[in-house]
């Protein structure tokens, strides 16, 4: 049986540390964190992870702007927001939750954000560096880097591993594959045009589950003994829970768990890791920004 890996627990690890470099921060050079929050309109969803992040800053001592916007505000006014939070030296990081409004194109807001303040690490600038070899970013993405955190955490080497990366996303599975080469791993991608993904992830010493298909990974595609991080997050319908859905990743749990060495369950696997990141990355900016 797998060894669960429990995301919750290592995530409330990191917001203890997080917290007390917040606290000598304070301490020692006056300095309080702020992180811009800001939503677009109110999908559920997005509103839901936003009121995460803001509870997590309070917690740990960060400061959290929040910038509530219309859906339907226009691209040059959300360029505008953007640009006087670059300019707000109280503001060590920038968040800009995502996905954004049809009407609005997210690569160009991404690209307003000043790198310095990319707490996201979406920026073209810092995933270019990220795919650069000894090039280091300003900002690594969260969620990759909550995916690297947890198997280092739980003693899973990488280096020198077989790894793959199961999705192709601009958010998780390109970057989480660049974090991986650069940990020295061998990396493969496989995607939605890949033929036969199964006989490749059954080579993985390491696999990243990003696909975004509910429980589509299953035992008898994983080696024994392998290390298997689930991204995904997908709600199936559960007339018996209250809520009438349940969430489930994009591997089959119960399956894969009698097969991998260690596993992430969803929910507290992944997820609680991206606030937890997002922290640790405003914390970062903010030291940054100190002129010794
Ligand atoms: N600007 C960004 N937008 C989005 C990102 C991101 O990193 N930056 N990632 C996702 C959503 N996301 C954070 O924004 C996120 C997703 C999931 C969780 C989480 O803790 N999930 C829990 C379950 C929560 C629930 O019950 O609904 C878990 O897995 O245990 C946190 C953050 C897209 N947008």
């Amino acid at each position: 049986m797998a060894q669960i890996i429990d995301g919750k627990a290592i995530a409330a690890d990191i917001r203890r540390e997080v917290a007390a470099e917040v606290a000598a921060l304070s301490s020692t050079h006056n300095v309080v964190p702020g992180l811009a929050v800001v939503i677009v309109g109110s999908r559920k969803d997005s509103q839901t992870y936003v009121n995460m992040k803001r509870k997590a800053c309070a917690e740990v001592g960060i400061r959290s702007v929040d910038v509530d916007l219309p859906e339907d505000i226009s691209e040059t006014a959300l360029v505008a927001e953007v640009h006087r939070l670059n300019a707000d030296p109280a503001v060590h990081g920038i968040l800009v939750q995502l996905p954004l409004p049809k009407h609005i194109n997210e690569e160009k807001i991404l690209t307003e954000i000043s790198i310095e303040k990319d707490v996201d690490g979406f920026h073209p600038l810092n995933i270019g560096k990220l795919a650069m070899k000894g090039r280091e970013p300003l900002f690594v993405p969260c969620t990759p880097k909550g995916c690297m955190e947890l198997l280092s955490r739980s003693g899973v080497t990488v280096k020198g591993k077989r790894a793959v990366v199961v999705g192709r996303s601009n958010i998780v599975g390109l970057p989480v594959s660049l974090l991986l080469l650069k940990a020295d791993a061998t990396v493969s991608i496989v995607h939605s045009r890949t033929p036969d993904p199964e006989s490749i992830v059954r080579e993985a010493d390491v696999v990243i589950a990003a696909a975004g298909q509910a429980m589509m990974i299953k035992g008898d595609w994983i080696k024994p003994g392998a290390a298997v991080i689930d991204v995904g997050t997908n709600s199936v319908d559960d007339p018996t829970r209250k809520s009438g859905y349940r969430l489930v990743g994009d591997v089959d749990f119960g399956d894969v768990s009698k097969v991998a060495g260690y596993l992430t369950p969803v929910p507290g696997g992944v997820g609680p890791m991206t606030v937890g990141m997002l922290l640790k990355n405003t914390v970062d900016g903010a030291k940054r920004g100190i002129v010794e």
